[in-house]
C-alpha cells in the first residue's frame, strides 16, 4: 500500500498561496474542513487508526462499566450479604480495570505504525514538492519558514493522529454516554451535570476563535528563528569576521523574547481554559451531590445508584478534563495543518507541457527570440530585466556573454533550462520552444553551472555525477566520464583527498576552497555532456595558471558543444568564437573580439574595465 498521494489529490479549501506572501495565512475556513485536507494522507492509515479507536472506546466503556458493577452490587448482594456474589462482583471489577488497561497499550499500538506513515506521507510529498516548486518560490520563502514547517509541523500532526484525534473522540462519546447513564438513574443527574458542563462549551468556542490566532503567531515565529539560526550558522564566518557575533545574538534574542511573549499569551489562554475544564467537572460533582442526596433521601434514588453516580462522575472528570487540552491541540494542529498546505497550495508554475515534443539528437542550436522576463515580484512600473532580447547561438559555437554588472546576464542564464520561464518571446533549441520539451529532457540537454557552486554532503563521485542518473556510479562507463570531466577541470586535487574519489566534500563542500569547489561543479556540468553548456562565470575564483588549464580543457570539450559562457575576464572572453554585448537587458553588438573591438565603443569600454579589474 502507497502512503505517499500527490499533494494535488489533496482537495483545494484554500485559494491558492501562491497569491501569498510566505507565512500569510488564507482565509479561515473551519477547523474540521481545514483538518479534512489530511485525508488523502491518512486513507491507507484509516482502517488501522479506525480500530484503534473502536478499542480506546472499548477501553473507555469498560471504565464506565464499573459504576454499573457498583451499582449492582450495593443495591443487591451487599444488602442480601451474598458473599460469594460480593466476591464476583470484586472480580468482575478488576476484571473490567485490566481490561481497560490492555485496551489502551492495544490502542497504542494499533495507531504507533499509521500514524507514523501518515506522518512519513505528508513530508515525503513535502519533500517532493518543495522540490518541484520553482526558484521563484524558494526566493520567496525562507529556509526556516520550511524548515519548521517540514519538521515541527508534521510531527504534530502525527501526535494529532496518533492520539489527539483518537481521545478527543473516545472522551467526547465517553461523556456523552456517561452523561446518557446519569440521566437513567434519574433525569434532574443528567439535567444538574448537563447545566453545570455548559461553561465548557462557552469557554471552548471563545478559546478557538482567541488560541488560533496566537497559534498560528508561534508557529510563524518559530520559522523566523530557525530562520535566523540556519542565517547565523551558514554566515558564521562572515559573523566572526566581522565581530557581528553580539549583534546576531540580539537580533536572535529579540525574536526568541517575541516567541517567549506569544508562548506566554498563549499559556495564559491555555491556563485560563484548564481552569474551567478542571473546575466545571467539580462543579458537576457537587451540583449532583446535592441533587443525589435529596433524591436518596425522598426515595427516588437508591444509595447504589447515589454511590455509582459517584463513581460515574470520577470515571467522566479525566475526559471532560481532558478537553482543555485537546482543543488547544486541536487548534495547534489546525494552525500546522494549513501552514503545511500553503506549500502544498504554492503552485507548480514550471511544469511538463501537456503534449510534449522531444529532440532526440539535438544539434545544439539555441536561439532568444525576443525574449523579455522581469521576476515575479517585480512592480507594475519596473522596466523588464530581460528587454526584447535577440540572440542566437549556432550548434558548435561558444558565444561569450558580457556586460556591465547587473545588467542582467545571470538571469539570462536561467532561462533556457527553465529555472524561470520567459515572460515573452520564447527560448528555443533546434527550433522547439524550451516550454514544448519535457523538464528532464530539456535538462539533459542543456547543462548550466551556476559562479556560486553548490556541492551537496556527499562524496566527489557522487557531487559530479550527479546529473549522470543513467550511468551505474561504480561502472567502468561512469569511472571514464568521472576521470574525463575531473582532467577537463583540471580537478585532479581530488586523487590526494583522503578517500580520492569517495571523500565526503562535507555541507557544501565548505571544506573545500573555492576554486576547487568551482572546479568540481564545472566538472558535474561537464559529466552530463549536455548538448548545450550554459555556464555562469565559471572560472572567477581561479587563478590564471588554473584558468589557463581548464580553457585548454574546455576547448576541447566545447569544440562540439554549444556554449554560453558568462566572461567576467578577457581570458574567459578568449575562449569564444563570438561575443554578444549585454546593456540594460538588451543586446548592445554580437560578433568576434575583433570586429567588436572595432564597432563597439561599449565593448571596448567593458573590455578595458574587466582587463584593469582582473590585474593583480
Ligand atoms: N531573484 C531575484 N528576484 C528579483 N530580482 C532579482 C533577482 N535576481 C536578480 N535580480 C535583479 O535583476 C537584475 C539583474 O541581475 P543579474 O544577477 O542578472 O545581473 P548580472 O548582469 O548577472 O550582474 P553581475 O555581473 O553582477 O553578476 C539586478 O537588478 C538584480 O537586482
Amino acid at each position: 500500500m502507497s502512503f505517499s498521494p500527490s499533494p494535488d489529490e489533496a482537495p483545494h479549501s484554500h485559494p491558492s498561496a501562491h497569491s501569498l506572501a510566505a507565512g500569510q495565512s488564507a482565509p479561515r475556513v473551519s477547523t474540521l474542513r481545514a483538518l479534512a485536507r489530511l485525508l488523502p494522507f491518512a486513507r491507507p492509515a484509516l482502517p488501522r487508526l479506525i480500530t484503534g479507536a473502536f478499542v480506546g472506546l472499548g477501553a473507555a466503556l469498560a471504565s464506565l462499566g464499573i459504576p454499573l458493577v457498583l451499582q449492582w452490587v450495593i443495591d443487591g448482594p451487599l444488602l442480601s450479604g451474598n458473599r460469594s456474589l460480593i466476591v464476583w462482583a470484586t472480580l468482575g471489577v478488576l476484571a473490567l480495570g485490566v481490561l481497560e488497561a490492555l485496551l489502551v497499550f492495544l490502542r497504542r499500538m494499533l495507531v504507533l505504525v499509521p500514524s507514523t506513515a501518515v506522518e512519513y506521507a505528508v513530508r515525503q510529498s513535502f519533500t517532493e514538492r518543495l522540490l518541484r516548486l520553482p526558484v521563484a518560490f524558494h526566493d520567496r520563502w525562507q529556509s526556516g519558514q520550511l524548515l519548521s514547517r517540514m519538521m515541527q509541523d508534521i510531527s504534530m500532526i502525527r501526535r494529532w493522529v496518533a492520539f489527539g484525534a483518537i481521545l478527543l473522540l473516545i472522551n467526547l462519546t465517553t461523556i456523552v454516554v456517561g452523561t446518557a447513564l446519569l440521566f437513567r438513574w434519574h433525569w434532574s443527574l443528567g439535567v444538574v451535570f448537563i447545566v453545570c458542563s455548559i461553561p465548557i462549551w462557552v469557554m471552548g468556542y471563545r478559546f478557538e476563535r482567541r488560541y488560533g490566532a496566537l497559534s498560528r503567531r508561534s508557529q510563524d515565529q518559530v520559522g523566523d528563528l530557525a530562520t535566523a539560526v540556519e542565517e547565523s550558522v551558514h554566515g558564521i564566518r562572515v559573523l566572526k569576521a566581522f565581530g557581528r557575533g553580539g549583534h546576531a545574538l540580539r537580533k536572535f534574542a529579540q525574536q526568541a523574547e517575541s516567541l517567549r511573549a506569544t508562548e506566554l499569551r498563549k499559556g495564559r489562554e491555555v491556563g485560563v481554559l484548564w481552569f474551567w475544564y478542571d473546575l466545571v467537572p467539580v462543579l458537576a460533582l457537587g451540583g449532583c451531590l446535592g441533587t443525589g442526596i435529596w433524591l436518596v433521601s425522598r426515595g427516588e434514588l437508591s444509595v447504589g445508584e447515589l454511590f455509582a453516580f459517584f463513581a460515574m462522575a470520577t470515571a467522566l472528570r479525566w475526559p471532560m478534563g481532558s478537553l482543555g487540552f485537546l482543543f488547544s491541540f486541536l487548534i495547534d494542529t489546525r494552525t500546522a495543518t494549513d501552514r503545511v498546505f500553503e506549500v502544498f497550495d504554492a503552485q507548480v508554475v514550471i511544469r511538463d507541457p501537456e503534449s510534449p515534443r522531444t529532440i532526440p539528437e539535438p544539434r545544439g542550436e539555441l536561439a532568444f527570440r525576443d525574449v523579455n522576463f522581469h521576476y515575479p515580484d517585480a512592480r507594475d512600473t519596473e522596466a523588464d530585466i530581460i528587454d526584447d532580447f535577440e540572440l542566437v547561438l549556432r550548434p558548435g559555437e561558444t558565444m561569450a556573454l558580457v556586460g556591465v554588472t547587473g545588467c542582467g546576464k545571470t538571469t539570462l542564464t536561467t532561462l533556457p533550462t527553465r529555472l524561470y520561464d520567459v515572460t515573452g518571446g520564447a527560448v528555443t533549441l533546434d527550433g522547439v520552444d524550451v516550454r514544448e520539451l519535457r523538464l528532464d529532457e530539456l535538462r539533459r540537454h542543456i547543462g548550466i553551472a551556476f559562479e556560486e557552486p553548490v556541492l551537496f554532503s556527499s562524496s566527489v563521485r557522487a557531487n559530479v555525477l550527479l546529473g549522470r542518473p543513467d550511468l551505474d556510479p561504480t561502472g567502468a562507463e561512469a569511472e571514464e566520464v568521472l576521470r574525463e570531466a575531473l582532467e577537463v577541470a583540471q580537478a585532479g586535487f581530488v586523487f590526494e583527498l583522503p578517500d580520492g574519489l569517495d571523500t565526503e566534500v562535507g555541507e557544501e563542500g565548505l571544506s573545500l576552497s573555492g576554486g576547487q569547489r568551482q572546479r568540481l561543479a564545472l566538472a558535474r556540468v561537464v559529466a552530463a555532456r549536455p548538448a548545450v553548456l550554459v555556464l555562469d562565470d565559471p572560472l572567477s575564483a581561479l587563478d590564471v595558471d588554473t584558468e589557463a588549464l581548464v580553457e585548454a580543457g574546455l576547448r576541447r570539450v566545447l569544440a562540439d558543444t554549444t556554449a554560453l559562457i558568462v566572461a567576467h575576464r578577457p581570458s574567459t572572453v578568449a575562449l569564444a568564437d563570438r561575443v554578444a554585448v549585454m546593456r540594460d537587458g538588451r543586446i548592445e553588438a554580437v560578433g568576434t573580439h575583433a570586429e567588436l573591438l572595432r564597432t563597439s565603443e561599449h565593448y571596448r569600454h567593458l573590455i578595458v574595465s574587466i582587463a584593469s579589474e582582473d590585474r593583480p
